[in-house]
C-alpha cells in the first residue's frame, strides 16, 4: 500500500545504508549547493550553506518508492556540467484540499567534478564533460536500480532493469469521455512513460471495434503490455479481442493496463481504491493510475463469462447491469460532453420517470461454491446449465419478480465516484450482486446513490436493496424491451447467464 506518510518527506540524519554521496548544484542557477546521498530506500538532499551561514540541520528525504525513474544528460553548448534528473510522484496535500494526492516532483541537479577554469584545450574540455556525464549517469543508474528494488516484491514486476527491450502498446480512443484522451496522452502519459524509461507505441483507434480487431490479429510477442487510455469500453474490446484468438490462453496473459480517459473510468477508479489511498478523480486519478502502470507490478484479474440468449459469449471484467443503472448509462450518452456529470444528470432524469422491470433472477451463492475453477484449462462454464433447464438445486431463486435494478459488480466502482461494491477486489472470484426491488421510493433510491458515493449504501438498511456474493447467475427479463449492459456497453436484450473465472487475465496494478 502507498499510504502517504509525512515522515517519508522530512527526516534528519543520514540513512544507515547510504551507498553514494556527491555534491551537486541546483540545475537552474548553479548558486545553491547540495549534498546528495543515495541509500537503498531514499535520496537524501541536503543544502550546503556557504561557510559564513549557519550549517543546515535537516535534509529532505525523497522516498524511492515514489520515484518513477532517473536520467542524466549533458549541459547545453558551453556548459561542461552534466545534469541528473529524478522523477518523484509523492503524496502531497493541495492547498485547501483535505486529502493528499500524488503530485509530480521533478528534481534536477548539476554536476561538475572538475574545476571550471576557462580551458582553452578542446580535448581536455571534452574529457571533463565526459567525466561529468559518466558520473551523472552512474547516479541515474543507481537511482533507477534502487527504485526498482524498493518496489519490494519483485514478483510480477514488468519493467525494471531487466536489460531487454520491452514495449507497451498504448491504445487511445480519441472520442472517449469529452474527447480529451489525446490531450491526456500528450500532457501526462507520454511524459510518465518516458520518465520511467518504458518504450511505448501509440495507437489511436479510428472506429468502434478497431482495438478488438487489432489485438485479435496482433503479434503479441512484440508487446510486454497493452495499455488502454480510454473508458472501460475500449478495454472491454481488448479483452474480448484477446479471448477470440486461437491462442487465447496465452494471449489473455498479456498484462493489461488502464488509464482513465473516458467518462466512467470504473476500472481505473477501482484500481486506485484498492491501493487504499484517498479518493481522487480527473487528472489526479490519471496520475495515480499512470504511476501504478509505470511501476509495472501485475496482479490477477477475474473474467466473467457472459452467455447471451443468442448463444454469444462475452467476457466481462466490470459489471452486468439491467434496469435503472443500464438505462442511465445508455441514456446519458447524449450528455457525453459534460464528462462524468452525465451520470448524475442521467440519474435525475431516470428518477423522474422511475420504471419497474419484470424478470426472474437466480444465483449461485459464493458460500455454496468455494472455488470457481472449472478443473480444465478450457474456461468451461461448468456452473451453468442450458437456459431451457431449471437452475441447479444449490442455486438461490429470488422470489421477487419486479425490480428497479439488477447489478452484478466485478470491481468496486461503477464509475469514478460510485463505490457500488466496496469489498470487491480484482481477483476475488466473486460477483457482487446488488438488486433493488419494486416499491422503493424515489427519495430512498436517490439516498442509495448518494450513499454509494462513499460506499456506505449497504449500511443504510434499505429493505429494498439486497446484496449477495455469487459465483454465477441467471437473469431472465420478462419485460418485453429494455437495456442490458456489460462493462457499460449495450448488449442484446434477453435472458443471460454468467459465471466467474478467477484470475484468468493479468492487470498492471499494485
Ligand atoms: N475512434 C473511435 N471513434 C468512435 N468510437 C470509438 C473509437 N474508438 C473506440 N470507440 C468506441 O467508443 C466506445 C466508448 O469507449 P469508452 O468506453 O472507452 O469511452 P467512454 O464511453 O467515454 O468511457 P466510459 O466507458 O468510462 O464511460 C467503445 O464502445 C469503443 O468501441
Amino acid at each position: 500500500m502507498d499510504e502517504p506518510d509525512a515522515s517519508r518527506q522530512q527526516r534528519n540524519g543520514p540513512a544507515a545504508d547510504t551507498r553514494m554521496h556527491g555534491v551537486f548544484t541546483d540545475a537552474d542557477t548553479g548558486r545553491l549547493t547540495y549534498a546528495l546521498s543515495l541509500s537503498d530506500s531514499c535520496l537524501a538532499v541536503q543544502r550546503i550553506n556557504p561557510p559564513s551561514s549557519p550549517p543546515s540541520s535537516s535534509s529532505e528525504h525523497l522516498d524511492l518508492r515514489d520515484c518513477l525513474g532517473s536520467r542524466a544528460h549533458r549541459g547545453e553548448r558551453e556548459d561542461q556540467g552534466a545534469y541528473l534528473c529524478a522523477y518523484f510522484y509523492p503524496y502531497r496535500r493541495r492547498w485547501m484540499s483535505s486529502s493528499p494526492v500524488r503530485q509530480r516532483d521533478e528534481r534536477r541537479f548539476r554536476l561538475v567534478l572538475n574545476t571550471e577554469d576557462n580551458n582553452d584545450d578542446d580535448e581536455e574540455e571534452e574529457e571533463e564533460e565526459d567525466v561529468n556525464l559518466r558520473e551523472a549517469e552512474r547516479w541515474a543508474r543507481a537511482i533507477r536500480n534502487n527504485t526498482a528494488r524498493s518496489t519490494g516484491n519483485t514478483h510480477g514486476v514488468l519493467f525494471s532493469e531487466v536489460g531487454r527491450p520491452c514495449g507497451v502498446m498504448v491504445l487511445v480512443n480519441p472520442q472517449s469521455g469529452r474527447g480529451q484522451a489525446m490531450a491526456l496522452y500528450n500532457g501526462h502519459v507520454q511524459r510518465m512513460l518516458t520518465e520511467a524509461d518504458i518504450p511505448h507505441t501509440l495507437v489511436i483507434t479510428e472506429r468502434p471495434n478497431h482495438a478488438r480487431d487489432l489485438v485479435r490479429n496482433a503479434d503479441l510477442t512484440q508487446w510486454d503490455a497493452l495499455v488502454i487510455l480510454s473508458g472501460d469500453g475500449l478495454l472491454f474490446e481488448v479483452v474480448n479481442g484477446l479471448m477470440e484468438r486461437q491462442d487465447w490462453e496465452k494471449a489473455i496473459q498479456t498484462p493489461l493496463g488502464i488509464l482513465p480517459g473516458g467518462s466512467g473510468n470504473a476500472l481505473a477508479a477501482s484500481l486506485h481504491y484498492y491501493t487504499r489511498a484517498s479518493p481522487v478523480c480527473g487528472e489526479d486519478l490519471l496520475t495515480s493510475c499512470g504511476f501504478q502502470l509505470c511501476k509495472g507490478q501485475t496482479s490477477a484479474l477475474d473474467l466473467i463469462s457472459i452467455r447471451l440468449s443468442s448463444g454469444a459469449r462475452l467476457f466481462s471484467f466490470l459489471s452486468l447491469a439491467w434496469g435503472f443503472v443500464a438505462d442511465v448509462d445508455i441514456e446519458s450518452e447524449q450528455f457525453r460532453q459534460i464528462g462524468d456529470l452525465r451520470f448524475l444528470l442521467g440519474t435525475l432524469v431516470r428518477l423522474a420517470s422511475l420504471r419497474v422491470y419484470q424478470g426472474k433472477l437466480a444465483f449461485l451463492p459464493a458460500e455454496n461454491q468455494p472455488e470457481t475453477h472449472s478443473g480444465e484449462n478450457q474456461l468451461l462454464d461448468h456452473l451453468l446449465v442450458p437456459l431451457d433447464q431449471p437452475v441447479p438445486q444449490d442455486w438461490t431463486v429470488v422470489e421477487e419478480r419486479e425490480f428497479v435494478l439488477v447489478l452484478a459488480m466485478f470491481q468496486s466502482h461503477l464509475s469514478e465516484d460510485l463505490t457500488a461494491a466496496p469489498d470487491a477486489r480484482s481477483d476475488d472470484g466473486t460477483m457482487h450482486l446488488l438488486y433493488v426491488t419494486a416499491g422503493i421510493s424515489r427519495a430512498a433510491l436517490l439516498r442509495l446513490f448518494r450513499a454509494m458515493q462513499s460506499g456506505t449504501h449497504l449500511d443504510l438498511g434499505c429493505p429494498h436493496l439486497v446484496y449477495r456474493r455469487a459465483r454465477a447467475l441467471r437473469l431472465e427479463p420478462l419485460s418485453p424491451a429494455g437495456v442490458m449492459t456489460v462493462d457499460g456497453e449495450r448488449v442484446e436484450y434477453g435472458p443471460v447467464q454468467a459465471q466467474v473465472h478467477r484470475g484468468v487475465a493479468r492487470l498492471i496494478a499494485t
